[in-house]
């Protein structure tokens, strides 16, 4: 049954919880990932495009530390709130040891709609949320990137605030910046690279032939809309998209550039989009559209219990974060639909970004070839390894994921001494 409200960190431990009981630990092995190392709420008071005083909420979660400096996005959303970021910067630690990079995980947010701001209200907005969390930040320390409705521009103004008050340039405080200021080539890209990257391995896997497939994709924003394009680009056919203001779909296939272009006027919605063969569909009617693969790339808490049982793909790749529910992942399971677990599946992007940074240190940059071959290099070993894991523990591919992830950063903590150690 569906709990009474989605609590994304209530449902974080609970998948947590299952993993480490697969694997056979005590919980005083894995007690301390309940628990962020540490959490930030900050106030942000900016003046308004009119004069009035208005203030926001931020945060900065850090999650865990055990692999190495704290990494993960920022998002600014209406609906961000403390449990949110507490289990997305969980799902980072978990995401970072999966794909084998060395870093920990950490989240943060502004709980505002973006849409409502002009763009020097969102200057305005950046700039005093990164002073306040100034104090936790750092190349050494916990490195931001881009996430819902942040991009480039974001990151280029992080940058610079946090270089004002360094007193020099730190291209390497946060990663997605745009190239000219130290970004990696590839790395807009690369977490919809990445998808398309572990659902080809694994439609293949299963025996299925990937060009022959249709596909639906929930979320139409830097991920979803990139995985679309690449799709798209291969041949593949894509049945059906949406975005906030709901979806289209066309079974013969949508026109996907077109699409794209569109929607690149932010003040456009696929609600207002009319290209040939489309008809409109809902969020919901997408979700169990009649598909065979697919692609949430929008938000958490998609797939339910409520809606589980009318699925009708028979693979869903996670682009996003904690698109499926507890409840609704054992509807899956039982259903044998196969799901491929965010943590895996949208790890490309924190990939790339980890090029981007190895590359800041350096005062390197990489060409597109190589961030591209090591990139699927990484997503490849790493998909093996929770496959590998899946099968030895004859469990779903989200539990391989969680052992995976849980198994790497207990064995970092224990080999650290261990949490209790500094009683
Ligand atoms: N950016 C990155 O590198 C990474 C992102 N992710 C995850 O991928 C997901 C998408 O992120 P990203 O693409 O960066 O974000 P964007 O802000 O670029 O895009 C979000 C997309 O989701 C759509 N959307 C928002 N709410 C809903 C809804 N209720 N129903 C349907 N569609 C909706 C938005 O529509 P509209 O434009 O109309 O608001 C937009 O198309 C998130 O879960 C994020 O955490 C994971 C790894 C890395
Ligand atoms: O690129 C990164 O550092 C993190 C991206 C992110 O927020 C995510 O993977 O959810």
């Amino acid at each position: 049954m569906e709990p009474k409200s989605y609590n994304p960190y209530e449902n974080m431990i609970a998948v947590l919880e299952q993993a480490a009981g697969k694997l056979g630990l005590e919980s005083n092995e894995y007690e301390t990932l309940k628990y962020p190392e540490r959490e930030l709420t900050v106030s942000i008071p900016i003046k308004m495009d009119n004069g009035e005083l208005r203030v926001f909420e931020g945060y900065r979660v850090q999650h865990n530390s055990a692999r190495g400096p704290y990494k993960g996005g920022i998002r600014y959303h209406q609906n961000a709130n403390p449990d949110e970021v507490k289990a997305l910067a969980a799902w980072m630690s978990f995401k970072c040891a999966i794909v084998n990079i060395p870093y920990g995980g950490a989240k943060g947010g502004i709980k505002v709609d973006p849409r409502e701001l002009s763009k020097d209200e969102l200057i305005r907005l950046t700039r005093r949320y990164t002073t306040r969390i100034l104090p936790l930040i750092g190349p050494d320390q916990d490195i931001p990137a881009p996430d819902v409705n942040t991009n480039g521009e974001v990151m280029g103004w992080i940058m610079d605030t946090y270089s004002i008050f360094k007193g020099h340039s730190v291209p390497g405080v946060v990663t997605g910046k745009p190239i000219e200021i130290g970004g990696s080539i590839g790395r807009a890209e690369a977490t919809g690279r990445g998808v398309t990257i572990i659902a080809e391995k694994c439609l293949t896997d299963l025996g299925l032939k990937p060009e022959e497939l249709s596909y639906a994709i929930q979320g139409m924003g830097n991920v979803g809309g990139t995985a679309a394009g690449i799709l798209y680009g291969q041949g593949k056919r894509i049945v059906a998209v949406s975005d906030w203001s709901g979806g289209v779909q066309n079974p013969d296939g949508l026109n996907i550039p077109e699409i794209v272009e569109f929607l690149s006027d932010r003040s456009k919605c696929l609600k207002e989009y009319a290209g040939e063969g489309v008809e409109h569909i809902t969020n919901d009617e997408l979700l169990t559209y009649g598909c065979d693969v697919l692609i949430p790339a929008a938000l958490e808490n998609q797939i339910t219990a409520d809606n589980a049982s009318r699925i009708q793909a028979k693979v869903i790749v996670e682009a996003a974060n904690g698109p499926t529910s507890v409840e609704a992942d054992e509807i899956l399971a039982k259903r044998n639909i196969l799901v491929v677990p965010d943590v895996l599946a949208n790890a490309g992007g924190v990939v790339v970004s980890y090029f981007e940074w190895v590359q800041n240190i350096q005062s390197m940059a990489w060409e597109l070839d190589e961030v591209n071959q090591t990139l699927k290099k990484i997503m490849m070993k790493a998909y093996q390894d929770v496959r590998r894991m899946s099968q030895e523990k004859h469990s779903t591919m989200r539990m391989g994921a969680y052992m995976v992830a849980i198994d790497r950063i207990c064995t970092a903590g224990r080999l650290r001494g261990g949490p209790i150690s500094m009683a």
